[in-house]
């Protein structure tokens, strides 16, 4: 083949598409589709990847590939494909879908070099110019950035004299490692040795090494630590060619110091034995089917990916199973690393750039075969997929919210059609959107209705902070919820305090009544405005003014609401100062390692209560735990959000079954202002079927999934008045093209209607089946191409939007 069609890394309409180059004599029959290349675009050099190979080009000036930058393509014909599928299917571009499937690592990263064109140019170059190139021929402009040259570095560029070349580098190296082996026949050794002088003995030192080891290959920091030298003696053997010394190439492990226990698979309960059978069958039939296993807190979930993982590994395949970020705990990773050992590779952003680089790598070339990450690992490059795990299938976190805006569950349900092969997805609390296709039979139900042993739910007791404020109690803990801190602090035994930050201070709430104002409209809270101090709707655009007065019971207790974990923990420290406290937030756990440290802390028993934020509520383990509390249950409720609701009851679920997993029984106490809510009563009952019933009338009755399809187009400028024309425009573009059967909310702005001094308007489009939708779409972004490159517009397209803001 002599053309390579290749997608350039530059992001824009005009170049979204394939461009041929040629394949330089060297490297036909080398070049393959999936590489990354090094081409010439325009006056610089980019990144791309050869999507495919062709003997014929329709243009007569096609330029060379001037670098190839894999030996085996980087991306499978598969991942080939489902790039294409997602630049279709999420409207990104193309290159944007390759990229998003690869480590950040292997992103090109671009250096300018100034170049002198040649050497007789050099005695006339600029006096403030010259000196850079005393004894060279090149500078990274980074270099020269800094310099107060910058002027006279341009005039000489247009002179002719100096050019700018741009080189791509790759942004992080393989790690390598120094290693030494014997170079010579042993006899030879022996005869030097034996003609080592005195002042030689480090040299005898080293050569006896290698005559006692004589095939071995030790890394020379190892090689120096045993004997105790320099490296001098080495490299005077290195120059006789006595030794010799490689680089050999090294993965960085950031699990290198731990010692996983080995675990054999469990006895299983005879609900995990229903749930699994399945699940087995599809493994040995090599069928596409899509489980949803709905199984309550601490019912051994678990366990049965781990024997259904088992049997996908015995046929000689391999399993990817998703984990969201936050619940990837070393706990977790333990549970697999402890199972199936150094067959597992790790991939979640706790780890360096180079350490995910090198667990990729690990799977690229078939070392491992099970990989347990965070969303991206949904794109590991197996080629012979057996399985698809994704834990928490509810979680928000599945979607990124970025180009290529995808969902992880539609990627892995993709791919197993792809290999012929299961989906497992499993929560305690499935996304309305998965129960419902449960329902209609797309996916195999499962249910692990039991904890493993019988263990009971938590005990749940919702307390009504109206009453607390009634009778005098103005702190943030109810008088039941520190009774019970105090006795477990006092029998040793562990408490979990959950704060939902989400949500912090943006509705406006009455503290005697619970009252949070609504839109007359929409079913939605209001979301308050501190400049004007308005209320909005971000749905409808309804306005009002911030009452005075509660609406409902004339109160003048309103005010809008948060708290943070840091002041938890300071009146914490007032009401309970015998209790010792780890406090878990952003701003504890910024640094590498912090998390993990603080968790083990915790289950050491260094400290008697667990304070955190979101992070804190899945995925834990610990046997001493028997009560968790939740401080206010209602600051998720009230976000402009349909899944306001979904979200509270599934966090509720989760955070109350950290409690009593294991011997002891365990107790919640959930301290709301809003108690009758039906999120927060059903929670308390964990009753997640009547709260799937109740919830899917009110999203049928809303037109929201699952019974409709939401787009949602967002529109950004730093010129308020160019943001709304334009979001207009788009409304009554889609207004003509679109069937009568759409509905489309808006002009609105977004519930963020500001960031980075941008101005946000946004339209949502509802829709059940719209063959015009994509076109359309696409042709929003085709005609306003030019204000976007040009006059920072900005229009991003959410297909599937998982939350409003
Ligand atoms: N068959 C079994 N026999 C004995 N113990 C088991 C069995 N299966 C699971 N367990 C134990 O029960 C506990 C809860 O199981 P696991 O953590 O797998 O539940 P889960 O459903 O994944 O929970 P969650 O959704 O709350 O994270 C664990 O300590 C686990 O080791
Ligand atoms: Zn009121
Ligand atoms: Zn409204």
């Amino acid at each position: 083949m002599r053309f390579a069609s290749v997608i350039v890394d530059v992001k824009a309409m005009q170049t979204d598409r394939a461009f041929d180059y040629l394949i330089p004599d060297k490297w036909t029959g080398f070049i393959k589709a999936g590489m990354r290349v090094i081409v010439p675009f325009g006056p610089r050099k980019v990144q791309g990847f050869v999507i495919g190979l062709k003997n014929e080009s329709e243009f007569d000036r096609v330029k060379p590939i001037a670098e190839v930058m894999d030996i085996t393509p980087a991306l499978t014909k598969e991942l080939l494909d489902i790039g294409h599928w997602l630049t279709q299917t999420t409207l990104c571009f193309k290159i944007s879908a390759f990229q998003a499937m690869l480590p950040a690592a292997m992103k090109a990263k671009y250096e300018k070099e100034i170049v002198l064109v040649s050497d007789e140019h050099r005695p006339k170059l600029h006096p403030k110019v010259l000196p850079f190139f005393q004894s060279r021929r090149s500078i990274f402009w980074k270099d020269i950035e800094k310099s107060d040259s910058v002027k006279e570095f341009q005039l000489e560029i247009e002179r002719g004299a100096l050019e700018v070349i741009y080189q791509v580098k790759q942004k992080n190296k393989k790690k390598t490692q120094k290693y030494i082996t014997a170079n010579a026949e042993t006899a030879e050794l022996k005869k030097e040795s034996e003609l080592c002088t005195a002042q030689a003995a480090k040299q005898k030192l080293v050569l006896d090494y290698f005559i006692e080891n004589s095939s071995l290959s030790v890394p020379l920091q190892e090689l120096l630590l045993q004997l105790n030298i320099t490296d001098s003696p080495v490299k005077t053997l290195i120059k006789k060619k006595l030794l010799r010394e490689e680089n050999i190439e090294v993965y960085r492990d950031p699990y290198e110091d731990r010692i996983f226990k080995k675990t054999e698979p469990l006895a299983l309960t005879a609900e995990q034995q229903t749930a699994i059978s399945p699940i087995l069958n599809s493994v040995e039939q090599n069928r596409h089917d899509v489980f949803l296993m709905y199984g309550v807190t601490g019912s051994g979930k678990t366990e049965v990916y781990l024997q259904s993982i088992e049997s996908v590994l015995n046929q000689g395949k391999e399993a990817i199973v998703l984990v969201p970020e936050i619940s990837l705990t070393p706990q977790m990773v333990n549970r697999f690393k402890g199972r199936f050992g150094s067959l597992v590779a790790v991939l979640h952003s706790g780890l360096s750039v180079g350490e995910k680089y090198d667990e990729w790598r690990k799977i690229h070339r078939g070392e491992v075969k099970l990989v347990v990450g965070a969303r991206s690992a949904v794109f590991a490059p197996f080629t012979n997929l057996g399985m698809i795990i994704i834990d928490e299938e509810h979680e928000g976190s599945y979607k990124q919210e970025e180009n290529p805006r995808y969902h992880a569950r539609d990627v892995a349900v993709y791919r197993a059609k792809f290999h012929q092969c299961p989906v497992v997805l499993g929560s305690a609390t499935p996304s309305l959107e998965s129960f419902a296709r449960a329902g209609k039979g797309v996916y195999q139900l499962l249910s692990l209705k039991e904890r493993v042993n019988q263990r009971p739910l938590p005990q749940v007791e919702v307390i009504d902070m109206r009453d607390e404020l009634r009778s005098g109690n103005r702190t943030m803990f109810s008088s039941s919820l520190l009774e019970k801190l105090q006795d477990r602090t006092q029998k040793g035994e562990q408490s979990v305090l959950f704060l939902n930050k989400r949500g912090y201070s943006s509705f406006v709430m009455c503290r005697d009544c619970g009252c949070v104002t609504g839109c007359p409209h929409c079913d939605i809270s209001l979301t308050y405005h501190k400049h004007g101090s308005q209320l909005k709707c971000h749905y409808c655009g309804h306005e009002e003014s911030m009452p005075k007065v509660c609406p409902e019971c004339s109160s003048e207790h309103i005010r809008f609401f948060g708290t943070g974990t840091q002041r938890v923990e300071e009146e914490l420290a007032k009401v309970l100062p015998e209790a010792r406290i780890i406090r878990m937030d952003v701003d504890t756990t910024g640094r590498k390692g912090s998390h993990e440290k603080l968790l083990t802390q915790f289950g050491n028993k260094e400290a008697d209560i667990l304070l955190g934020t979101q992070m804190i509520a899945k995925g834990l383990d610990f046997p001493d735990v028997t009560l968790v509390g939740v401080l206010t249950a209602d600051t998720m409720l009230h976000l402009p959000d349909f899944r306001s609701s979904e979200k509270t009851f599934q966090l509720l679920t989760q955070v109350s079954g950290r409690a009593g997993r294991h011997e002891l029984p365990g107790e919640v106490v959930i301290q709301s202002y809003s108690p009758e809510h039906y999120s927060i009563q059903l929670a308390s009952h964990h009753d997640y079927d009547s709260f799937y019933q109740q919830e899917m009338l009110s999203r049928k009755q809303h037109a929201y999934p699952p019974f409709y399809y939401l787009a949602l187009v967002t529109v950004s400028h730093p010129d308020l008045l160019k943001a709304v024309s334009v979001t207009e425009k788009i409304a009554k573009h889609l207004n003509q093209r679109l069937s009568d059967t759409v509905q489309i909310l808006g002009p609105v702005a977004s519930p963020i209607p500001r960031i980075n001094d941008r101005y946000r308007y946004q339209c949502m489009i509802k829709y059940k089946r719209e063959e015009n939708l994509h076109a359309s779409l696409k042709m929003i972004i085709e005609r306003y191409q030019q204000d976007m490159n040009k006059n920072q517009l900005s229009i991003s397209i959410d297909l599937n939007p998982n939350t409003m803001m």
